[in-house]
């Protein structure tokens, strides 16, 4: 695909001006009985259950997402590296993950090609319809699995550069992979987003991105940096397409999209996660902590309304969510 500022726009301008990304892919795994207790998280499944990943994917196009986001999220070839691969051993893992999102679309494809005009056998999506790889890129707090990805607070030796360098042979990687969009996501800070955007300029990347932040006060992102400020060097980058917010509860979203809206005109992405608390202490999820489905769902609108154009889910959300997603925007 050829890169453009405008590619998002034409994306969403054919199927009606939204798109549905995917759900939570770490946490879906591990629904599925994956062990993610591991400083690679869910890239630990490249290793141990390529099919279980593949298999998720599907059953997020099953339930009308028109993105999907590789494992790649917490795949770094330091962290790789780290458990005794070689370089050239977890370059080729991180073109694994895409090349599984790649794999399931075909699958994909395959399945609405056997199916009727109407495309739905009611329990499953299944309409032909331009279908997006984004390849995952997680931040640096993420590598670290020490909680700075939701703290933002990487210390004073961290620099842009220290950041750049970290990142730059994983995103060419993934670049030369083939994956139609590069989603940068849950970035914790500002100097994380500035890295990014001198990345994809210095080694003249092609492939479009989007930037995601998140946060946890529905006002700045994690690391207390302005939101507007962080937006705003996506705005400016020629190679991000959307701009947006992920892994955040819904009830922050309405407010962080009119934030947004101020600084951007590049299409919004939101893909909050089920508003449940993470309790790092435990290594898990506080029950009853998050938001319903239908709640979430009901959502939607007032998000588009307010000027988002792709929804989707993050931790915890599952394909019945991003099916109830896929009815409200249909609606
Ligand atoms: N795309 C990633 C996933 O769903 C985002 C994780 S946010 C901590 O696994
Ligand atoms: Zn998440």
């Amino acid at each position: 695909m050829v890169m453009s500022s405008s590619m998002m726009v034409e994306f969403l301008s054919k199927s009606g001006g939204v798109a549905v990304v995917d759900g939570g892919l770490a946490t879906e795994l591990e629904r599925h009985g994956a062990d993610l207790n591991d400083p690679l998280w869910s890239a630990k499944c490249l290793l141990t259950s390529p099919e279980l990943i593949r298999q998720v994917h599907l059953d997020y196009l099953e339930a009308g997402a028109d993105i999907i986001i590789s494992a790649s999220y917490q795949a770094t070839i330091q962290g790789f590296r780290a458990k005794g691969l070689s370089q050239k051993e977890s370059e080729a893992l991180l073109r694994k993950s895409v090349d599984i999102a790649f794999e399931a679309r075909a699958m994909y494809y395959e399945r609405c090609r056997k199916v009727s005009p109407e495309g739905t056998d009611h329990s499953r999506i299944l309409k032909r319809r331009p279908i997006l790889v984004a390849a995952s890129v997680g931040s640096y707090g993420a590598y670290l699995a020490d909680g700075s990805e939701y703290s933002g607070n990487y210390g004073d030796p961290v620099t842009v550069d220290f950041l750049k360098d970290f990142h730059r042979r994983r995103v060419q990687v993934l670049v030369e992979s083939g994956a139609d969009l590069i989603a940068f996501e849950t970035i914790p800070n500002k100097m994380e987003a500035q890295a990014y955007a001198e990345l994809l300029d210095e080694e003249n990347i092609n492939t479009p991105a989007w930037f995601s932040f998140n946060s946890k006060d529905g006002k700045n992102v994690v690391s207390g940096d302005s939101m507007p400020e962080c937006v705003s060097i996506a705005e400016a980058s020629k190679k991000v397409v959307s701009v947006g917010i992920n892994c955040t509860p819904p009830r922050f979203i309405l407010g962080l999209i009119l934030s947004i809206k101020k600084v951007a005109s590049k299409p919004i992405v939101i893909y909050p996660n089920s508003g449940e608390t993470y309790d790092p202490s435990i290594k898990d999820w506080v029950q009853n902590t998050g938001v319903s489905d239908e709640d979430f769902v009901s959502y939607v609108a007032n998000w588009r309304e307010a000027g988002a154009s792709l929804f989707g889910g993050c931790c915890r959300t599952t394909p019945k969510t991003i099916r109830g997603i896929y009815e409200a925007l249909s609606r």
